[in-house]
């Protein structure tokens, strides 16, 4: 067999927006990349799973990301990927170079961008030829809120949904993310097929955006797993502050999407009683900071909102990029927290692999 090689290139998110907690997500101009080349000339490899991983951070993450295969979350979903079509290890002399500019566990989706390479890494060193709909049901065994993993997978704006299961599916779909990704059995290969999963588990739409529309990411130097930050919220809500949300949701897209874009309009939409006033337990200054920007007090800014589940803030702004970094920076700083930003633009592309 001949070597081949390519590369995965998967935009990171910002998901929820504001109001559309676990719905509506944005594929940013920061890529994750994975440079794979496939030595077909050996027949056999030295390495764990055939699969030899190496990782060049450019976000300034001091976590160790693994470089075993079975751990490292991109190869540990390839794997899954793989072992759900009887492809129990990588094809011999694989070889993952990692390049991740997406800081972790900031809000900025890496953990979704990691699923979804993963997904199409066991897609493309397997030759499976999934659809990219039939993807989307294997991030959601992972990850298993829509938004980030669809902007992700598709790029763009995006409005997410779950479909209602068969209840046989939804027991699938129950199953513990221990079982669709096995704990590393320290090398030793239990030959158990792990669970496929159920056909359109995930759906997505994508919306306009207006061309004018620019995202500042202020990225805090502190980390938030998601994990936490979905734990600290209620499990019911009143439906006063449920109303409060859809109403603003149903307006979002729209007010995105128009162009020129009305800065009061985008403001209101981008409100949310959902998420974001829990969280501020988890990130210093939040209420402070989304409460004391707004289209009248900052020229150019159009809205304001925690990234994901934080704890960078996203700010929608046309213009005097610098000037609303620094005053969200200033805030934080007043909480002894410094803060990188980044001006960033929707990734509509979405997850592109390229075979050289
Ligand atoms: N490129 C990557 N390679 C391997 N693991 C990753 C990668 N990106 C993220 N992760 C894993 O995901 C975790 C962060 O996930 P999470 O708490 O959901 O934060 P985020 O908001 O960045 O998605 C990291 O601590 C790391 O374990
Ligand atoms: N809807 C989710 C999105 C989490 O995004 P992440 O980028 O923080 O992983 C949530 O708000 O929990």
């Amino acid at each position: 067999m001949t070597s081949s090689s390519f590369t995965i290139r998967t935009p990171c998110s910002s998901a929820n927006i504001g109001p559309g907690f676990d719905v509506i997500g944005l594929a940013l101009s920061l890529h994750l990349e994975l440079h794979v080349t496939i030595d077909g000339s050996k027949s056999s490899s030295q390495q764990p799973l055939n699969c030899a991983i190496t990782y060049e951070d450019q976000s300034g993450s001091t976590e160790q990301i693994s470089l075993d295969p079975e751990v490292n979350l991109i190869t540990r979903v390839a794997l899954y990927v793989l072992r759900c079509h009887n492809q129990r290890a990588f094809p011999v002399e694989t070889r993952v170079h990692i390049v991740n500019p997406i800081p972790l566990g900031r809000g900025l989706g890496s953990s979704g961008t990691a699923v979804v390479a993963g997904v199409v890494l066991g897609n493309e060193v397997g030759r499976l030829g999934l659809s990219k709909d039939r993807l989307l049901d294997y991030c959601l065994m992972i990850e298993r809120h829509p938004d980030n993993v669809a902007a992700s997978l598709f790029g763009g704006f995006v409005g997410t949904y779950l479909n209602e299961l068969k209840p046989e599916d939804v027991a699938r779909k129950e199953i513990p993310l221990s079982e669709v990704l096995p704990a590393p059995a320290g090398g030793v290969d239990t030959g158990i097929r792990p669970p496929e999963p159920p056909l359109g588990i995930g759906h997505y739409r994508k919306f306009a955006w207006a061309k004018e529309i620019k995202a500042i990411a202020i990225i805090p130097d502190f980390v938030v797993p998601t994990a936490n930050a979905r734990n600290v919220l209620p499990k019911t809500y009143t439906r006063a502050d449920v109303v409060f949300n859809l109403q603003r949701a149903a307006l979002l897209p729209a007010a995105l999407g128009s162009s020129p874009p009305d800065p009061d309009m985008i403001y209101l939409a981008m409100q949310d009683k959902v998420h974001q006033p829990y969280r501020q337990t988890l990130i210093p200054g939040l209420t402070e900071i989304l409460q004391s920007m707004t289209p009248t007090t900052q020229p150019g800014l159009l809205g304001i909102c925690l990234s994901g589940a934080g704890p960078t803030i996203l700010a929608l702004a046309t213009e005097n990029f610098d000037e609303i970094a620094a005053r969200i920076i200033a805030r934080f700083a007043s909480n002894n927290i410094t803060c990188k930003w980044k001006l960033l633009v929707p990734a509509q592309d979405g997850t592109v692999v390229e075979w050289q």
